[in-house]
């Protein structure tokens, strides 16, 4: 089923997939209190209208939409995260973590010239960090000296920088990366190229980069972004993405207490198939095999990241 053509007066870009209606309830169960820890909100375009620097338009999909799928996989909590389609216009984001009732923080999107005030009413709402994107296809570089300027106003509020990027830019990025003081969160696993060995010097320059800082975690999500051969997330498939799983399973295991995953709901450009939900949280136990490794992955560390003060 599609969501519609257009999106408030937006069209949404050439081929774009929507999200999967209808998903699948998980085989896995989820440990109690799971937190989704990387999730967005588009829209509704016609309340939140989508930026005018945004270099995709994607469907609606709300916040109570949202939580319908948060209830029906079994997750307690989400983290949502700024889509760059909304830029730096975080009210989307605001309205569906103030509708949360205290069940989702945020990560959002800010510029330099942020004030402190702003920075208190979005902590207000339930962000509790900043996304610094550096993958082209989706933003323009923003000077690091702007990034610094970020981390320096937020770092007070203890607020965390999330970092989204592909493997291959990680050699330029890695000295700014790790001259970051607050916690830093890598999106999806830093995009390794999974048709490489990941005991390759690739996956392994990750791996060093979160051995040298132990302020880094990283969410081992999107294995439907990273996966070549699949098999995808779709017809009861109970062992999707298999080319992913060496990958995560190696970042799991080396750093049990720095990982969190998240179903990237409703998965912004994805080009070729768009995956069940419900059969991408049966991916779970693929990359943490045990339940001591599920409960750390799944609750004890998003909640230690977004809720540190318990409940
Ligand atoms: O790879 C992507 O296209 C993508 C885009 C966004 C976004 O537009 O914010 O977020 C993600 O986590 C992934």
């Amino acid at each position: 089923m599609t969501h519609g053509d257009t999106t408030g007066d937006f069209e949404k870009s050439e081929g774009w997939l929507d999200w999967y209606d209808g998903p699948s309830t998980p085989t896995f169960r989820l440990p109690e209190g799971s937190v989704d820890a990387h999730c967005h909100v588009f829209g509704p375009g016609g309340q939140f209208p989508y930026a005018p620097q945004r270099k995709y338009t994607p469907c609606d999909a709300s916040a109570d939409q949202l939580f319908a799928l948060r209830d029906h996989l079994g997750f307690d909590r989400n983290v949502i995260v700024q889509a760059t389609c909304h830029g730096s216009d975080n009210r989307a984001l605001v309205d569906a973590l103030q509708r949360s009732a205290g069940r989702a923080r945020g990560v959002a999107t800010v510029r330099r010239d942020v004030t402190d005030e702003q920075l208190a009413e979005l902590h207000e709402a339930g962000v509790r960090g900043v996304r610094f994107n550096f993958v082209k296809r989706l933003v323009d570089r923003v000077p690091t000296d702007s990034l610094e300027e970020i981390v320096a106003k937020i770092s007070p509020l203890g607020w965390h920088v999330v970092i989204y990027f592909e493997a291959e830019d990680l050699p330029e990025l890695y000295d700014f990366f790790s001259s970051i003081p607050t916690d830093v969160v890598v999106d999806h696993m830093g995009r390794p190229d999974v048709t490489k060995d990941p005991d390759g010097p690739e996956f392994e320059l990750f791996l060093r980069f979160m051995r040298e800082n132990t302020n880094v975690w990283t969410k081992v999500s999107c294995p439907e972004r990273l996966s070549v051969t699949g098999p995808r997330a779709l017809d009861g498939e109970q062992h999707a993405y298999r080319d992913v799983v060496p990958f995560a399973r190696r970042v799991v295991e080396e750093f049990p207490d720095r990982v969190l995953w998240g179903t990237d709901w409703p998965h912004p450009n994805l080009k070729d198939h768009m995956p069940d939900d419900g059969l991408l949280v049966d991916y779970i136990p693929q990359i943490a095999t045990t339940p001591e490794l599920q409960q750390k992955l799944l609750v004890d560390n998003p909640r230690r990241l977004y809720w540190p003060e318990g409940a």
